[in-house]
């Protein structure tokens, strides 16, 4: 993934916030999809839209791209209102992933990706550069990919696609809704993990809709969790949300599985460990600061209570089973 070569990295970095304020959206049949709805996102963060089925979480998503005018209130990108910005325009700087992609079938791979640059009037030369460089990004190989059509790839790789053609004209926004729900689990996984990096590397402002709790705590800085009428109940870190539920309504969306899920987003520290041992060189090490999830996959897979764990390769206490079971998670 080599994209240090071109002109355009600097300006891959850019991402803008997103303000969402008093957002009302109403349906001409009377429907209030979104009731009053406040919501800020930082420029870089990437924030998951979550809620049971018909809360509004698509509605919102295109508001933010004016797919769908709002029936009131406002919405800022990067300070601007964006009902006062021409739509096409608009949509140039907000990139839009949806589930099963909706690439062209009749265009070669490099020719979808380019659709956005071409519509710009960039010169050729420099949409088929931009092309190839971005599917190199998400892992596909221009020579290998780009000239074929997209029935001849795989649902992952068609994703894969999808994104690369949202990020083509380097948007400063993303806007994903399920972008990962038509693959299979295994295939899901892995495109959440090519995400992050990926992310790591461009940093754009995400707005993503899932309704998949693992994906939001996998992949969210940040989740909304919203209830009918587009009803913010709570808007939190993953950790926080799972440890510290600010309603029933969250509370049983998150549900029994909560336990395991904190182990995911619990980093093993200090405080958990016991003092090294005579023996704790006979045990399994593993560094500060992976998840308790992993830890406890550690113990399972060496058969052992212990973990040696390491700072910087250097032994700094050991972690039990039962202390890793019995940690005490913030009050609720
Ligand atoms: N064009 C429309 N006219 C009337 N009602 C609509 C229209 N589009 C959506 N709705 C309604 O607005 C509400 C919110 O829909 P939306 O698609 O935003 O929900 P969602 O949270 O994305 O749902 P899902 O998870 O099932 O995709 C639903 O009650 C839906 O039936």
């Amino acid at each position: 993934m080599d994209v240090t070569a071109t002109a355009d990295t600097s300006a891959e970095k850019k991402a803008a916030p997103i303000e969402l304020v008093g957002i009302r959206k109403q349906y001409p049949d009377g429907t209030v999809a979104v009731g009053d709805l406040s919501l800020k996102v930082r420029a870089g963060e990437l924030v998951v839209l979550i809620g049971p089925s018909g809360c509004g979480k698509s509605t919102v998503l295109r508001m933010i791209n004016r797919l769908i005018e709002p029936s009131a209130g406002r919405i800022l990108l990067d300070g601007e209102d964006v009902t006062q910005v021409d739509p096409v325009r608009l949509r140039r700087r907000i990139g839009y992933v949806i589930q099963n992609v909706g690439l062209f079938p009749h265009q070669t791979i490099l020719a979808n990706v380019g659709t956005v640059p071409r519509l710009l009037g960039w010169p050729k030369a420099r949409i088929r550069q931009r092309s190839e460089e971005l599917l190199d990004l998400v892992g596909l190989d221009p020579a290998k990919f780009g000239k074929r059509y997209p029935q001849e790839l795989s649902g992952g790789q068609r994703q894969r696609v999808g994104v690369a053609r949202a990020l083509a004209a380097d948007p400063v926004v993303l806007l994903m809704d399920e972008p990962f729900s038509a693959v299979d689990p295994i295939v899901r996984g892995r495109l959440q993990e090519e995400f992050l990096r990926l992310q790591a590397d461009v940093r754009k402002t995400i707005v993503l809709v899932t309704h998949d709790l693992d994906e939001a705590v996998r992949l969210g800085d940040r989740i909304a969790v919203l209830s009918q009428g587009g009803k913010l109940e709570q808007y939190d870190s993953p950790a926080n949300l799972l440890g510290r539920p600010a309603s029933p309504f969250v509370r049983e969306f998150v549900g029994a599985d909560r336990g395991i899920r904190r182990l995911a987003v619990t980093p093993v520290s200090r405080e958990m460990l016991d003092p090294l041992t005579a023996d704790s060189g006979d045990y399994p090490s593993a560094e500060l600061g992976i998840s308790l999830y992993d830890a406890l996959a550690s113990m399972l897979v060496t058969n052992s209570d212990h973990l040696r764990v390491v700072d910087g390769g250097m032994p700094v206490g050991l972690l039990t089973r039962h202390r890793l079971l019995s940690i005490d998670y913030p009050a609720e």
